[in-house]
């Protein structure tokens, strides 16, 4: 059922160790300085152009809304299962609550992790039945995450509004237009730790299909890997920062000049590991 060693070994091999690839880090605190900003967002520019993804540092994000979104997630990926299936994925083609990673089609081969996916945005639009109710903290954890993360794509489109030569009001209206406001969801991932890692994979390979992807690693666990000249490259996540990736939507937004990346989980032969992505 998880076993697919030559689906891995088709997709091409993994770059050794001595590869460097460090994914380019942009500082967000240096957008505030006027002498600085128009080199970070040169930086930015160039990360989004050749890469699609790159790592945030400074991002001003409050550290004590990270903290409990991360305690919220650890203490829910390790009730019992029955208690996690208590908001199963339903038949309803929402795709919100629990399960494997996101549904397949049937007789493929599954993913080595559980996950859970929410509408978090707009507020109007939440269902929060398939939002846990336990850890009781999880709900405002995410909330207040959702809307320091909607806070931070907003600044984010604004500084590549900058780059591209584009007015704000343009890139960031075809994504917060109306009173709507953006929509917004969030995958909650944790992959198990696997004895044969290079047998199964932890998230199947795929390009994000929204606007801009804002990942929080809850661990110091690698595991994510992008893909670049048919080879797959590990990110080496910084403590304290986020991983930032162009989606499908910005991609035909600014006709390919930022490019939405392919990227994959492998799992970890000794620990597992969590992670909360915001799209
Ligand atoms: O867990 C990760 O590192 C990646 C998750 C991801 O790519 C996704 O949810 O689209
Ligand atoms: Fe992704």
């Amino acid at each position: 059922m998880f076993i697919r060693t030559d689906e891995v070994e088709a997709a091409g091999a993994v770059v050794g160790e001595d590869e460097a690839f460090e994914l380019p880090v942009v500082d967000r605190a240096k957008f505030l300085d006027p002498e600085l900003s128009a080199s970070e967002t040169a930086k930015l520019g160039s990360a989004c152009r050749d890469r699609g993804f790159f790592q945030l540092t400074s991002h001003g994000v409050d550290e004590a809304v990270i903290q409990r979104m991360k305690e919220s997630a650890t203490e829910f990926f390790s009730l019992p299962l029955e208690s996690k299936n208590a908001i199963a994925f339903r038949q309803d083609n929402t795709f919100q609550g629990f399960g494997h990673q996101y549904n397949r089609r049937p007789g493929d081969k599954m993913d080595w992790g559980e996950c859970v996916l929410l509408l978090t945005q707009p507020v109007q639009d939440r269902n929060m039945e398939p939002w846990p109710a336990i850890p009781p903290a999880f709900r405002e954890a995410l909330d207040n995450y959702s809307v320091e993360v909607t806070e931070l794509a907003r600044r984010l489109l604004g500084y590549m509004a900058s780059d591209l030569g584009v007015s704000h009001e343009a890139l960031l209206g075809a994504f917060f237009s109306g009173n709507a406001g953006k929509a917004q969801s969030v995958a909650i991932h944790r992959y198990p730790p696997c004895r044969h890692p290079e047998k199964v994979v932890g998230l199947t390979p795929h390009t994000d299909g929204l606007g801009l992807t804002v990942l929080l690693h809850v661990d110091d666990t690698p595991g994510l890997q992008v893909k670049r000249g048919g080879r797959w490259f590990p990110v080496r996540p910084l403590p304290g920062a986020f991983v930032i990736n162009v989606g499908d939507i910005l991609d035909v937004l600014t006709n390919g000049a930022y490019g939405s990346a392919e990227h994959r989980v492998m799992p970890n032969a000794e620990k597992g590991r969590t992670s909360v992505v915001i799209f």
